[in-house]
């Protein structure tokens, strides 16, 4: 069976404008891809098709083989969970809650019923308890488990968002610019972080992400996309990326642009 994410040949068209025209890639479990591209190259909407939030107005996505029509509220039931940008934790919840929030779909009685004073399942319960802290333990920040998000640096923030797609236990991660807000040395761990993710289980998820910061794409990815105007200009490894020409163009060209705007 064919394993991780694909799309194939995709199009979005907003009125006359083309977003994404025939833009194909493939993410593989334990393998991290980029998207990156300058301002306007249609990385948001690749993001957003692969959400369900547009649909693709040719091509198609396929998740391990199956095919793929997403919808935003029901992702984790097919396998995949997203960060946003900014972190978008639930105020009101501690961060052991909030992560336990990302693995109710796994629970029988949900978790959700339970916080409304719901007839719930004791077991259950302590199973998604024990699983988020074991996540939280994995990233390094089970001492926060009962802080309320709010009190927490938004680096550790950003922590409890990527722990709570992670409980969902999902075959590919969405990350969306996730060192933006995020200072040098920061940056530097979430590229740690990043790079043991795919690897982290027996049973590796597949990662996508979208993000500007150079560096960190550089760094922590095996593959990189590179979109110019809606459509893949460059594939291949960080160095291919690096030397291929039509990569240094293309972010000319946008800085050119925006010098004579
Ligand atoms: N909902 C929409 N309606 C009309 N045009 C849109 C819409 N969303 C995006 N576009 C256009 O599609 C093109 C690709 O936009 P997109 O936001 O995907 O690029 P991007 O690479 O994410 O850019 P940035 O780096 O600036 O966020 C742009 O020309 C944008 O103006």
């Amino acid at each position: 069976m064919e394993q991780g994410l694909a799309l194939r040949h995709i199009g979005v068209h907003f009125g006359g404008l083309t977003a994404l025209d025939d833009v194909s890639l493939r993410v593989l479990p334990g393998r991290v891809v980029g998207v990156i591209g300058p301002n306007g190259a249609g990385k948001t909407t690749l993001f957003n098709v692969v959400c369900g939030f547009v649909t693709p107005d040719e091509g198609s996505l396929t998740l391990d083989g199956r095919p793929l029509r997403p919808r935003p509220h029901r992702l984790t039931r097919l396998g995949i969970a997203r960060t946003l940008q900014g972190t978008g934790l639930f105020a009101g919840l501690t961060v052991l809650e909030n992560v336990m929030t990302g693995a109710t779909h796994t629970a029988r009685a949900g978790f959700l019923a339970a916080l409304l004073g719901l007839p719930r399942s004791d077991r259950d319960e302590r199973r998604l308890r024990r699983h988020a802290l074991d996540v939280l333990d994995t990233l390094g920040i089970a001492g926060h488990a009962d802080a309320a998000p709010g009190t927490l640096p938004f680096a550790v923030r950003q922590r409890v968002a990527l722990a709570r797609a992670l409980a969902a236990r999902p075959r590919l991660l969405l990350l969306d610019e996730p060192a933006g807000g995020l200072g040098a040395d920061d940056i530097a761990e979430l590229a740690e972080l990043i790079r043991g993710l795919p690897r982290r289980d027996t049973d590796p998820c597949a990662v996508l992400l979208v993000e500007h910061h150079m560096d960190l794409v550089m760094s922590v990815c095996d593959e990189i996309v590179v979109l110019d105007f809606g459509r893949v200009i460059a594939a291949g490894t960080p160095d291919e990326v690096r030397d291929d020409p039509a990569v240094a163009d293309a972010y000319l060209g946008a800085e050119v642009d925006e010098a004579a705007a």
